[in-house]
This record gives structure tokens, C-alpha cells and sequence, in this order.
């Protein structure tokens, strides 16, 4: 059994690196353990990416792929939205490659990871916890979160030194991520928005839970290193020279915080059980419903890897998004000044009135804003996937639809098999830069989302949240958290940013992150 497996294996492997020899890419040699090629500083491994982008994917040659070895596993990468098309679009290839096994073993095999049968039915489950009824029962969540963030922030205000507001927002996002269950729980009792969703207060913006939160941020960091350097691959080394005890000790802790927040909400559910109510549950509480309903399809393991992946997922990503755009606002006056334009429209000199639905929905020009800054700076740049199946791109491929662009300028040179076993990287960043659809690809232009605009472009161009089956199924929720967190900010503060894009590159860990973390100041809009 074992050898047919590893002859299947090398036959597999086989293939893939005759298709891949036939991709461009820098010329690399694979030797075990360097960075995939690429270099170990942040800035100069972007600076390197870049170059190699524009050398192999956007000459006039290219098929819009690029090769290179990730240690000893061969990747191709593909570059352009119509290409990836095919791949977002399938229901087969929706296996995560190899390259997530670390987040794994913290996060477990939750919606993001799992595959097959498994995905399938958590997905169909949990797509109904994101339903439109429930979302707008966030609002009030999201609101009174970005209040307490704008309290704490007010104590920055008016100083002449800068300060970093990321963290500020990452544990804002946090509380968001948390506190949204409990609204619904309780909803006879009013919203008790600052508490978690699984009974426990996390309150972060108030200090709490700090070992928590800074347990994330560390497991992230130490899941990139592994991936970034197969070195680390080796057990012995990642334990040796790596950081495979801290690793396992802050997976124990976060995991034994999510366990516990579970234990308690299940408590709390049985004590509210005979309380009738026709609300949408949140997920948690769906989980915890479904469990009861049918035990042996969902286990206790599996819904804290679910709880995990969504705290994870579900704060990382919008807190990079959130900082981004204010980051960007803070360095072009021109287009802070239309979204304060806007805040006031809405809010007149209202600086305290917590934001409804329909507020929401007359946020126009700061929607555009932060799609733009999505673009440019996506929290998620890139994905990964281990083909099931081949996926060919064609000569032609879909020449047709691009005769009006200068797809044709472009032609894909042969035709390329991207065989099954083939690990794959669809670069969301690259694919959002392409000035075939971006008329100012490395700017900070919210323009590129005005309406006629949008409409006049293929959906594939812009994919911040992938696309297809496998895409973001928190992208409402992170768009709507988004608009309000930054709408408190806006109202309230003028925002002047350190440093600027592209002079300073973020860095992609396992969410895109600033580099040195975003300094700003921050000027107060209200008179006291
Ligand atoms: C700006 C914010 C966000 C961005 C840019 C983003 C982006 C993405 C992307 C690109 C994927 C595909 C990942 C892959 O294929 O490897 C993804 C998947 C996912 N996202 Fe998000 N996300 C955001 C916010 C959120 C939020 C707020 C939640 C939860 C509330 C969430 C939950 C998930 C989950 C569970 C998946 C896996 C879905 C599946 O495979 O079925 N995300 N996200």
C-alpha cells in the first residue's frame, strides 16, 4: 500500500515538473531550505517579488504565470485575473495546498482549510449565519465597538508626536469578531455588545485578555516563518533552531481560551433554552444548536476549530483593511476631506450617534475608498491550492471577450497544463494591479470604484475576497464592520499619516501587514 502511494506520488511529481519547466520563472536551482529563492528581509523579498512580476508575467511574451521553487516543492503562480478565473470558478479544485499545514495545527481543519465533503456541509451550514437579517443585527455590534474606539483614541488626539494605531484597531476588530453572539443570544435582554459571543468577556479595548491577543499576533508571525523557510520543515529544526515550543505553547493557550469560551456559552445556552425566539443565530450558537440536533456530525474539536478560524480570520483580516484606509486617507487630504464631506452630510455635528443601516448604505464615497484600498493593499495577497484536477490555458483563452482590450498585445504564447498534484499561488495583489482594468494600477485612486466604472470591468480583475465557491464568506460582514469603524473615525478626527505608499511597502505575513506599524496623528474634529 505504502508504495503504490509513494509511486504515486513520484509519478505525480513527475508530471507537474515537466509542466512546470515549461512556465517562466527566475532561474533557481532547487536547494533545500532557502526561502523560496526569495530574500529573508521583508522588503527586499517584496522588492524581488515585484521585479519578477513585471519581468516574467507582465512582458509583452507572457502567459501571465511564474514559476519557483518553494523549497523542494515546485509552485506556479498565476498572475492575471482571467487566467485565475477558471481555478476560482471550479467546484474541483477547491483543495488547499500543503502550505497551510501549520496554520493547521492552531486552527485545525475549519471552513478555511477542510475539503471535500467536510467544507461542503460547514460551508452550506454556515453560509446561513452570514444571511442579510443577521448581518444587520451586527450593525449595532460594530457600532458600539468603534465608539469605545474612538474613546480610546480620543486620549491620543491633539499630541504633536505620532503614535501607531494599528494595534488600536486590532483589538477593536477582535472585540467586533467576539461580541456579535451575544447580541443575538440576548436579544430579549437588549444587546450586550462588549461581551463575547461565547459567554466570557474579551473587552480587549478595555485591556483584557491581552495573553490572548497577543497570542495571536505571535502565532501568526511564527506560522509565516515556517512557511517562508522550508528549513523549518524539518522537525528538528523547527524545534531546534525554530520556535516549535513557543509554537505548541501558544496554540495550547488560545485553543484552551476558545474550549472555554465554548464550555461557558453552552452553559449559558441550556439556561436559556425554554426562552422561545425566532431570531437567526449567529454561528457559534448555530454550532452549538446544530451539535445538539446532530452530535455526531459535529464534535466539540470541531467547532473550536470553527470558533478558532473565524476569530482568526475574522479579525486579522479587517484590521489590516481598516488601518490600511486609514493609513491611505491619512497621506491624500483631497479624499479625506470628501469622506468627512460625506460623514457630515449624514451625521450633521452628531459626533455620538451610533450608525443604522441606512447610514450605512449612504457611506458612498468611503465604500469607494475602502475598495480601493483592498486593491492596493489586500489583507489576503495570495492563496494557495493543490490542483485535483488539470487545469489547460489555452492559447486563446477567451480571446474573444478581450478583443476591445489589449489582451491581444498579450497573447499566452502555447498553451500550459497546470496538471492535478500541482501546487499553485493565485496572487490576488498582482491580479488587482493590472492596467488593463486600473487606469492608475499603483495608485490610491477610490475613482477606479465609481459605478460606471465598476460596471465597465471583468469581475475577475478585482478579487480582494477570491472568488467562486471558496471565497470569503465573512466579505459582507468585513465590508459593513469596515464602513462603520471608519466612519466613527472619520467623524471624529482628521488623520495625518507618517509615512506613505509605495515609499513604504507592507509586509505579507500570513494577513498583509505594515511593516513598522502605521504611525499617525491624530487632530480632533469636534470642539470640546
Ligand atoms: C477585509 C477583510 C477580509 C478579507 C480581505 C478576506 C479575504 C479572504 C480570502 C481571500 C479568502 C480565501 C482564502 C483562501 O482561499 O485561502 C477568505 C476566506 C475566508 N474568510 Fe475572509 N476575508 C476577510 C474577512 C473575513 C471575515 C470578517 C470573516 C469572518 C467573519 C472571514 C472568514 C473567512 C472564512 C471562514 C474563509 C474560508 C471560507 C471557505 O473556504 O469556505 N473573512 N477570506
Amino acid at each position: 500500500q505504502k508504495r503504490h502511494e509513494i509511486q504515486k506520488f513520484l509519478h505525480v511529481r513527475r508530471i507537474c515538473i515537466q509542466e512546470f519547466d515549461k512556465v517562466k520563472g527566475p532561474p533557481a536551482v532547487p536547494i533545500f531550505g532557502t526561502t523560496w529563492y526569495f530574500k529573508s528581509d521583508p522588503v527586499e523579498m517584496i522588492k524581488q517579488a515585484q521585479q519578477w512580476f513585471v519581468e516574467y508575467t507582465i512582458a509583452p511574451d507572457s502567459n501571465g504565470l511564474l514559476k519557483f521553487w518553494m523549497g523542494p516543492v515546485p509552485v506556479v503562480s498565476i498572475c492575471r485575473g482571467e487566467i485565475a478565473k477558471p481555478v476560482f470558478d471550479s467546484s474541483t479544485n477547491i483543495t488547499k495546498s500543503s502550505q497551510y499545514r501549520k496554520l493547521k495545527e492552531w486552527i485545525g481543519d475549519g471552513l478555511l482549510i477542510s475539503t471535500g465533503p467536510k467544507w461542503r456541509s460547514r460551508r452550506k451550514m454556515l453560509t446561513q449565519t452570514f444571511h442579510f437579517a443577521v448581518l444587520k443585527e451586527y450593525h449595532k455590534t460594530f457600532a458600539s465597538q468603534g465608539k469605545i474606539l474612538v474613546d480610546v483614541l480620543r486620549l491620543r488626539a491633539n499630541n504633536t508626536y505620532s503614535f501607531d494605531i494599528m494595534p488600536y484597531i486590532k483589538r477593536c476588530t477582535l472585540d467586533i469578531i467576539c461580541g456579535e453572539y451575544e447580541m443575538v443570544l440576548f436579544q430579549d435582554r437588549g444587546p450586550k455588545t462588549s461581551e463575547t459571543a461565547m459567554g466570557c468577556s474579551i473587552s480587549s479595548q478595555m485591556g483584557s485578555n491581552d495573553k490572548y491577543v497577543e497570542s495571536v499576533k505571535r502565532l501568526s508571525e511564527l506560522v509565516w516563518n515556517y512557511e517562508k523557510a522550508p528549513l523549518y520543515w524539518l522537525k528538528p529544526i523547527w524545534y531546534l533552531f525554530g520556535n516549535g515550543f513557543e509554537f505548541d505553547r501558544l496554540v495550547k493557550l488560545t485553543t484552551d481560551f476558545t474550549r472555554d469560551v465554548i464550555d461557558k456559552r453552552k452553559e449559558e445556552l441550556k439556561l436559556h433554552e425554554s426562552e422561545p425566539s425566532d431570531k437567526k443565530l449567529a454561528f457559534l450558537d448555530y454550532l452549538l444548536k446544530s451539535q445538539k440536533d446532530h452530535p455526531e456530525i459535529l464534535t466539540d474539536e470541531g467547532i473550536r476549530e470553527e470558533v478558532d478560524t473565524f476569530m482568526f480570520e475574522g479579525h486579522d483580516t479587517t484590521s489590516s483593511g481598516i488601518t490600511f484606509a486609514i493609513w491611505f486617507l491619512g497621506q491624500y487630504p483631497e479624499y479625506q476631506q470628501r469622506v468627512q464631506d460625506e460623514m457630515d452630510e449624514i451625521f450633521g455635528d452628531d459626533y455620538d450617534r451610533h450608525p443604522n443601516s441606512e447610514d450605512i448604505q449612504r457611506m458612498v464615497y468611503l465604500e469607494q475608498c475602502i475598495k480601493e484600498t483592498l486593491r492596493l493593499t489586500p489583507p489576503v495577497p495570495f492563496i494557495s491550492r493543490q490542483l485535483e484536477e488539470d487545469v489547460l490555458i489555452r492559447k486563446d483563452y477567451n480571446r474573444a471577450k478581450f478583443l476591445k482590450l489589449d489582451f491581444l498585445a498579450h497573447p499566452t504564447k502555447s498553451p500550459v497544463l497546470l496538471p492535478a498534484g500541482m501546487n499553485i499561488m493565485i496572487n490576488i495583489i498582482t491580479i488587482m494591479k493590472d492596467a488593463r482594468y486600473f487606469e492608475r494600477p499603483y495608485e490610491f485612486f477610490p475613482e477606479h470604484f465609481e459605478p460606471e466604472r465598476v460596471n465597465a470591468r471583468e469581475a475577475f480583475a478585482y478579487v480582494p475576497f477570491s472568488a467562486g465557491p471558496r471565497n470569503c464568506i465573512g466579505q459582507k460582514f468585513a465590508l459593513l464592520e469596515e464602513k462603520v469603524v471608519l466612519s466613527w473615525i472619520f467623524r471624529n478626527f482628521t488623520v495625518t499619516s507618517m509615512t506613505k505608499y509605495p515609499e513604504e511597502l507592507p509586509i505579507p505575513e500570513l494577513i498583509l501587514k505594515p511593516q513598522f506599524g502605521t504611525q499617525v496623528l491624530l487632530k480632533n474634529r469636534r470642539k470640546f
